[in-house]
């Protein structure tokens, strides 16, 4: 069974916020998301630069067209636009009993009005009364309630008014625009306030408080209680921001995919490596490279969403020669390389799509061999290294690996290093994926 929401909403031909953002979170959350267009805006991350508004009877037959057919499960407005429209909203959802949730729109990021001016009260009498939950950030919460937000206390006193004058279920004032540290929403639901904290991350922006609450609505659809609803929406959304694609030249969109995105790709990165790993373990011979320090294999998440070396999966412990055989020491884990991951993570600056390696202990032949084979081979030499960046924890991988690619002016599968007082001669071997650089290995082993 899937449940279904509706969004009545305008739509953001850049794909970052309006009925566009609603659906992808819809998805996002596994509910069959339903629309009910208002208005047209052709708009991208700096500007909107047009608004047609579509007339209040189709909005009307659009809404009814889905509750009569499919049926709707929790629904949200968004941009209304006009008096028309958010009363022929009004009326047609009062016939039905999900819940909803308002947010209400009146200025888009780039700072064009979404709402007329003359609207408000309309929106404020007709709209607001039938709410489950309003969902305004500060300045549309400063419009609603009458004055000015500086801090949560104001927030709150917001919220409340929301409710308890306006005729709201609940209300939810988001912090986005506080300016603090943290970015704190306040949830005022049955006579009682509730924080919700995240911390406030540099990311993309455009459709925030869509995305938010389109989650929030989705959960309802789900049958979660509104304060599950808003603590799941919350990690959402800041997921969303962080992993924006900086994508146009304003305001990038958050990424709702995120959410759905991560967990997916860590499986996949995860079996990858594993399948790989059987392979490696089964290469003949393969005891003799193993290096004193042990040999990793390691596989980034796409580069999106590779940030640190928890985003990199590889061998806990590590991969060490055990008779004539390796063998690896833990499991595959997030996280459980420092070295590689830092050197994935370098190369993936340079060249995104290649996302795995693998390091063996240095050996003359092999490279002589590799240059046969045609590989790109290039080095960078310990020695050589500034040292200011010797002094810097963890800095001469990265430093090793950006050398090594500037030097050959083209993307190595193959970098080595002779080693220095202390350090062993090294081979690392990248590839797209796990299976790529264990056909470069086994060539070079042939
Ligand atoms: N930089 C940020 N880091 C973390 N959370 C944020 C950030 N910016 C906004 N949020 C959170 O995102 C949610 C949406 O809030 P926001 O105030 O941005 O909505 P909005 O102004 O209505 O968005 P829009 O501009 O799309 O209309 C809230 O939970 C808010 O706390
Ligand atoms: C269509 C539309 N709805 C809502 C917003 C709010 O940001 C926007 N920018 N565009």
């Amino acid at each position: 069974m899937i449940r279904k929401a509706l969004t009545i909403a305008g739509s953001d031909s850049g794909g970052g916020a309006g009925i566009e953002a609603d659906l992808k979170t819809f998805s996002a959350f596994g509910v069959h998301g339903l629309v009910a267009i208002t208005s047209v805006t052709a708009q991208n991350t700096q500007e909107v630069r047009a608004i047609y508004d579509i007339s209040p009877e189709v909005v009307v037959k659009q809404i009814e067209a889905v509750v009569e057919d499919i049926g709707v499960d929790a629904a949200k407005t968004g941009m209304l636009s006009n008096s028309e429209i958010i009363k022929a909203v009004a009326k047609t959802v009062k016939k039905y009993n999900f819940p909803l949730v308002v947010d209400p729109v009146m200025i888009a990021k780039s700072g064009a009005p979404l709402l007329r001016e003359d609207a408000m009260e309309t929106l404020i009498t007709e709209i607001i009364p039938h709410a489950t939950l309003v969902t305004p950030n500060r300045p549309e919460a400063e419009k609603l309630s009458g004055f000015q937000i500086k801090n949560v206390d104001d927030a709150k006193r917001a919220a409340k008014t929301i409710v308890e004058e306006l005729g709201a279920r609940a209300a939810i004032v988001k912090g986005g625009h506080l300016g603090l540290s943290e970015a704190v929403d306040i949830l005022y639901v049955n006579g009682e306030f509730r924080e919700y904290r995240a911390p406030f991350v540099e990311g993309c922006t455009h459709g925030t408080g869509c995305s938010f609450s389109a989650a929030i609505t989705a959960n309802l659809a789900k049958g979660k209680s509104l304060e599950e609803a808003v603590e799941t929406a919350k990690k959402f959304i800041t997921m969303g921001i962080y992993y924006g694609a900086r994508i146009g030249h304003g305001h990038c969109p958050v990424n709702q995919n995120a959410w759905i995105e991560i967990p997916a790709e860590k499986w996949r990165v995860y079996d990858t490596l594993n399948r790989a790993l059987k392979e490696l373990v089964s290469i003949e011979d393969l005891h003799k490279y193993v290096p004193e320090v042990g040999m990793n294999f390691v596989y980034a998440l796409p580069k999106l969403y590779a940030r640190g070396r928890e985003d990199v999966a590889g061998v806990k412990g590590r991969i060490v020669k055990f008779g004539n055989t390796i063998k690896p020491v833990g499991w595959i884990e997030f996280g459980a390389s420092d070295h590689l991951a830092r050197a994935i993570l370098t190369f993936m600056e340079v060249f995104p799509e290649v996302r795995s390696v693998l390091n063996i202990k240095y050996n003359e032949e092999l490279i002589s061999k590799a240059q046969k084979l045609g590989f790109k081979v290039s080095l960078y030499n310990r020695t050589e290294e500034p040292e200011e960046i010797k002094a810097k924890e963890g800095g001469t991988i990265p430093w090793g690996v950006r050398t090594a690619i500037e030097r050959l002016r083209d993307k190595p599968d193959l970098i080595y290093h002779l080693g220095d007082w202390g350090k062993e001669a090294m081979i690392l071997i990248f590839g797209e994926t796990p299976k790529a650089v264990i056909e470069k290995l086994n060539k070079l082993l042939e």
